[in-house]
């Protein structure tokens, strides 16, 4: 049985969808060292933010075939060592949108009503209402830093309480800001601008320091910035100067660039400063949410399935996915067996996506090609993850071809390879939506369904080849489930496919590439 490692708090639904296929340990709170020491022994590990997955710990983690993280932000785990060494790493891309927008909305109105200082005062006993007064946020302009899922629906909301947009956004059009009611500007402007700005952008080295000294600058004395996207997108020193100095009103962090929050200047700061401990996403509804999603992706992925949200598969969202699923075994089956037919070491690999499959959606389907193909070097090593890092560093070329005007079957798909010992080539498609035919070997059309044990042989097309050939076989005492040959023109070259039973003896080979008429010949393990 597989085992679960789940390192940070998560929601029972979710430990509860785990226990169905894998034995799953909750130790939450580990040291780095403590983790290291026990991860060998799980396929899965599942956290939030609180858990720093390094290359040190992937590394250690030998058995690991999945990260999930129940949450947004992948920042705390070393992507590229988890997809160098195949494991993907899978996120809830939606589950806790509404939470984490919601507390950038309630950061935004406990600022501007001191809502958290007048309480604590009135706990104290005062009555003070002249320290609290605050500002209304109608016709105030809120800038938005990161129109993605989370800053739409600020920008939905504060709309709805009247507010101008302004939204700064470098990877989204125009159509899809008005569309929210957002004018789309650059940087500068918005910080110049508005009179909120909140940050919805994910960590990256581009992000890093975004607002820092010179930004806040810009920004109205009178204004104030929230971030409940990610530590360290605020340089925290810079803020708390600019706080103190008065050069801006003021800002609510709910996330730090190290956390927990350590000593920092921005705790004595007064009632201009709101901290929350990294909240965005504590809601009861948001943790059931990421919790299920995560785990079933765990659970699929420990079941053999792919992931529906996993962020190191380009292009395999859960739209995509759910089109192309029956289609990628197909890519795997004609990735194995060209790889296969080519034999020897492949050069390249022209991948042509025909018919429906013509899309740039299908990508996922070259992946899938690759898997296939390097299935006989790698074994389970490899795995949608690795594929094009491993097919890369094999110095294999991969070509992409599209061909809408295909269209023999709904979607098919050619694949071509080149290696040291020629070239060959495979078509197949989906019958009845499902049942995986091959429809073509080295350009000859044949129609059978793949087979775990095959033999192919291309021949001369006359009287008593099938013949002699099955009489060979007999001898050997191989029993040919199925045959089909594919031809051209009639008595000339000409390609047989049989399914057979049982693998191929030693040496068989040799004898079948006697047979007048037969050139080559090729078996197969699919
Ligand atoms: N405080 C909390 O507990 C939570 C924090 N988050 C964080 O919120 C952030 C946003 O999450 P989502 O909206 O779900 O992500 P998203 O991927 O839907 O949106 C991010 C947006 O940022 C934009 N972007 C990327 N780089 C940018 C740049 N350099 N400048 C401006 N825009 C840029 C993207 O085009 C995208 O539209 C993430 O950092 C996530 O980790 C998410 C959930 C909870
Ligand atoms: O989803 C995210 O990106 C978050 O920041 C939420 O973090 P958490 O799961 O609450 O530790």
């Amino acid at each position: 049985m597989s085992k679960v490692l789940v390192s940070d708090p998560i929601d029972q639904a979710g430990i509860d969808i785990l226990t169905q296929v894998a034995s799953v340990d909750v130790k939450t709170g580990l040291k780095p060292a403590d983790l290291i020491e026990i991860i060998g022994e799980y396929d899965a590990l599942m956290i939030r933010s609180g858990t720093r997955v390094t290359q040190e710990i992937i590394e250690a983690g030998t058995q690991l075939k999945i990260i999930g993280r129940a949450g947004v932000g992948v920042d705390n785990v070393d992507v590229p060592a988890a997809t160098r060494r195949g494991i993907v790493v899978v996120n809830s891309p939606e589950g806790n949108t509404i939470a984490a927008a919601e507390h950038a909305l309630a950061m935004m109105l406990s600022l501007s009503r001191h809502i958290p200082d007048a309480n604590a005062s009135v706990k104290r006993g005062e009555w003070d209402r002249k320290t609290f007064v605050g500002a209304e946020v109608y016709k105030k302009t809120l800038g938005v830093v990161g129109l993605g899922k989370i800053g739409s629906h600020v920008a939905t909301v504060a709309r709805a309480m009247g507010m101008k947009l302004l939204a700064y956004d470098p990877f989204i059009s125009t159509e899809r800001a008005e569309q929210i009611g957002c004018q789309l500007v650059d940087l500068d402007l918005l910080m110049q601008q508005a009179d909120y700005i909140t940050l919805h952008i994910p960590k990256t080295p581009e992000t890093t320091h975004l607002i820092n000294a010179k930004t806040l600058a810009k920004m109205k004395p009178t204004a104030r910035i929230i971030n409940c996207a990610r530590g360290g997108i605020i340089d925290e020193a810079a803020l708390a100067v600019a706080i103190k100095e008065g050069r801006i009103q003021g800002a609510a962090l709910d996330v730090f660039e190290s956390e927990p929050l350590g000593e920092s200047d921005l705790r004595s700061l007064g009632k201009e400063i709101i901290l929350t401990p990294h909240l965005g996403a504590s809601t009861t509804e948001a943790q059931v949410n990421v919790a299920i999603d995560v785990a079933e992706q765990i659970r699929d992925v420990l079941l053999g399935l792919p992931a529906r949200s996993a962020v190191n598969i380009p292009g395999l969202g859960p739209d995509v996915l759910e089109t192309l699923k029956p289609y990628m075994q197909l890519a795997e089956t004609l990735g194995n067996l060209v790889g296969q037919l080519a034999g020897g070491r492949v050069e390249s690999l022209n991948v042509r996506l025909q018919g429906e499959l013509a899309t740039n959606k299908s990508q996922p389907l070259v992946v899938a090609s690759l898997k296939g193909l390097l299935y006989q070097a790698l074994r389970e090593r490899v795995n949608y993850v690795n594929a094009t890092i491993e097919a890369k560093e094999r110095g294999i070329r991969v070509i992409e071809t599209r061909d809408a005007s295909a269209r023999d079957y709904a979607g098919s798909l050619h694949l071509e390879a080149t290696g040291t010992l020629g070239t060959h080539s495979v078509t197949g498609a989906l019958l009845g939506d499902k049942e995986i035919h091959l429809t073509d070997v080295d350009g000859f059309p044949i129609n059978v369904p793949p087979s775990k044990y095959m033999l192919f042989t291309l021949h001369r097309d006359m009287p008593g080849i099938i013949g002699k050939l099955g009489s060979l076989l007999g001898s050997f005492n191989v029993n040919i489930a199925s045959m089909q040959v594919g031809r051209k023109i009639v008595r000339g070259d000409a390609v047989m496919a049989l399914s057979i039973d049982d693998p191929l003896p030693d040496g068989i080979l040799t004898e079948i590439v006697k047979v007048p008429g037969i050139r080559d010949a090729y078996t197969v393990t699919l």
